[in-house]
């Protein structure tokens, strides 16, 4: 469904991604995972079309993002960015609402289906209280859930989201996820985001990219990708895994490298 074919960026002399190829399933969920300065938040952009990759090409259902027109995009995708930016004079509602404009022909207004989605869309991630307060009159976390609500009500095919868990609390985190994941079962979402949160991407995704310095490292199912030898490698940190009997999925617990040491000091 979207596919990366062998693609590199640079910004100015710097290389920041090399040779990048993976496929993404339509109903797929993905996480892209890898240390600050990896590379994920580029690799995003260039999934979205926001780019153009230097060298290679993003492909959409056989066609390359970065020609396909805005609206057409727009209705296709949807991307949740890390600091979106919209004036803060701008209410939640008003903010859901810009979603609809992919859908609205020159001078048409939204109709009663647009209003319909834009609500369940800020129900749905609990939003409908604030619709009335502009941004600067809202924390961190109800405005990632405000920009949640925008990029959902787009009805993307595909939702393309960078660290969404940021600002959230753990209850709101958790939400957020069983969300998308919701949205993946019952509509066949598709979402690809970045996180930091190993725990997280092992419990809700179906693959794991693994990006280091601008490197794909592995792709692959959580148990292919997520071993220990290869995350101590790209993290820098010892890692343990651990299962736990109330839960299906491992958990994994980070230790500084000089941990025993300290202990025995
Ligand atoms: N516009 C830019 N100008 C200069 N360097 C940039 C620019 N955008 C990204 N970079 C550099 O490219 C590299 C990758 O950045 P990117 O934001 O994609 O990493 P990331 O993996 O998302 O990092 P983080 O986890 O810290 O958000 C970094 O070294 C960053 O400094």
């Amino acid at each position: 469904m979207i596919s990366a074919e062998h693609i590199s960026s640079y910004v100015d002399e710097r290389q920041i991604l090399r040779d990048i190829s993976f496929t993404v399933q339509k109903g797929e969920a993905v996480a892209i995972l890898g240390p600050n300065g990896a590379g994920k938040s580029t690799l995003l952009r260039h999934l979205a079309g926001l780019k153009k990759p230097d060298a290679g090409v993003v492909y959409y259902n056989g066609e390359p993002v970065h020609l396909l027109a805005n609206k057409e995009r727009a209705r296709k995708m949807a991307l949740l960015v890390q600091n979106p930016e919209v004036a803060f004079q701008f209410t939640a509602l008003e903010i859901v609402r810009m979603a609809r404009y992919p859908y609205l022909r020159r001078f048409q207004t939204e109709n009663q289906k647009d209003h319909a989605i834009v609500r369940e869309m800020m129900e749905k991630t609990c939003t409908w209280h604030l619709r009335d307060r502009t941004l600067d009159e809202m924390s961190g976390g109800e405005r990632q859930r405000v920009f949640l609500a925008r990029a959902l009500a787009q009805e993307p095919e595909i939702l393309l989201l960078d660290e969404p868990t940021t600002y959230l609390d753990v209850f709101h985190q958790h939400e957020l996820l069983d969300l998308l994941q919701r949205a993946k079962q019952q509509m066949g979402l598709t979402w690809v985001a970045v996180l930091h949160d190993l725990n997280l991407a092992v419990q809700y995704c179906d693959r794991i990219l693994l990006l280091a310095k601008g490197q794909l490292v592995s792709y692959g199912k959580p148990s292919e990708v997520l071993r220990p030898d290869m995350l101590a490698d790209v993290y820098g940190v010892d890692v343990m895994v651990m299962k736990v009997k109330e839960i299906p999925f491992p958990q994994f617990v980070f230790l500084p490298r000089n941990n025993m040491q300290g202990e025995q000091n």
